[in-house]
């Protein structure tokens, strides 16, 4: 087991919510820290830049419009396998396939808007955190 650090964006769906307080307690109750903390408006720029792997899919042009559409919180999130911790809190995709108690099971209305991210693997975990974050605002303790 290794401490590793993820990041995790609640999205416009769950921020309109006022879900942003439950949502962070299931992280910080599961032992993951938040180390960084910004509540942002995306533009097309930087939402699209986010998702640029996805650029050739067909729900991608929809995908950046939701992400724009309101703010989020982009959020870094630090434990013992965080990143594999935070996807098990997050549950499926689809919320429809999300398992109990996960949040996208609890929060999510659909695969469009599904209240949160997180990073799928070390590398993409590296990248989105530096996406959001220099090294000097990360609060690490
Ligand atoms: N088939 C689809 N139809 C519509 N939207 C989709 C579809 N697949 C993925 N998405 C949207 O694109 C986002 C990124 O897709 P990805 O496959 O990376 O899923 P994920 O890793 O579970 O979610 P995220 O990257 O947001 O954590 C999803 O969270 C979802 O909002």
């Amino acid at each position: 087991m290794a401490v590793e650090k993820t990041l995790s964006i609640i999205k416009p769906d769950a921020v309109a919510k006022n879900a942003i307080g439950e949502i962070n307690a299931r992280f910080e109750k599961a032992g993951l820290q938040i180390v960084g903390m910004k509540m942002i408006k995306l533009d097309d720029e930087k939402a699209g830049g986010f998702y640029a792997e996805h650029k050739e899919r067909p729900f991608y042009p929809a995908l950046v419009e939701f992400m724009t559409s309101g703010p989020v919180v982009v959020q870094v999130l630090k434990g013992e396998n965080a990143i594999a911790a935070n996807r098990e809190l997050m549950g499926a995709t689809n919320p429809k396939e999300a398992a109990a108690g996960t949040i996208r099971a609890d929060f999510a209305e659909s695969i469009d808007a599904n209240a949160v991210h997180g990073s799928d693997s070390p590398a993409s975990a590296e990248r989105e955190v530096a996406y959001f974050f220099s090294e000097e605002e990360l609060c690490e303790r």
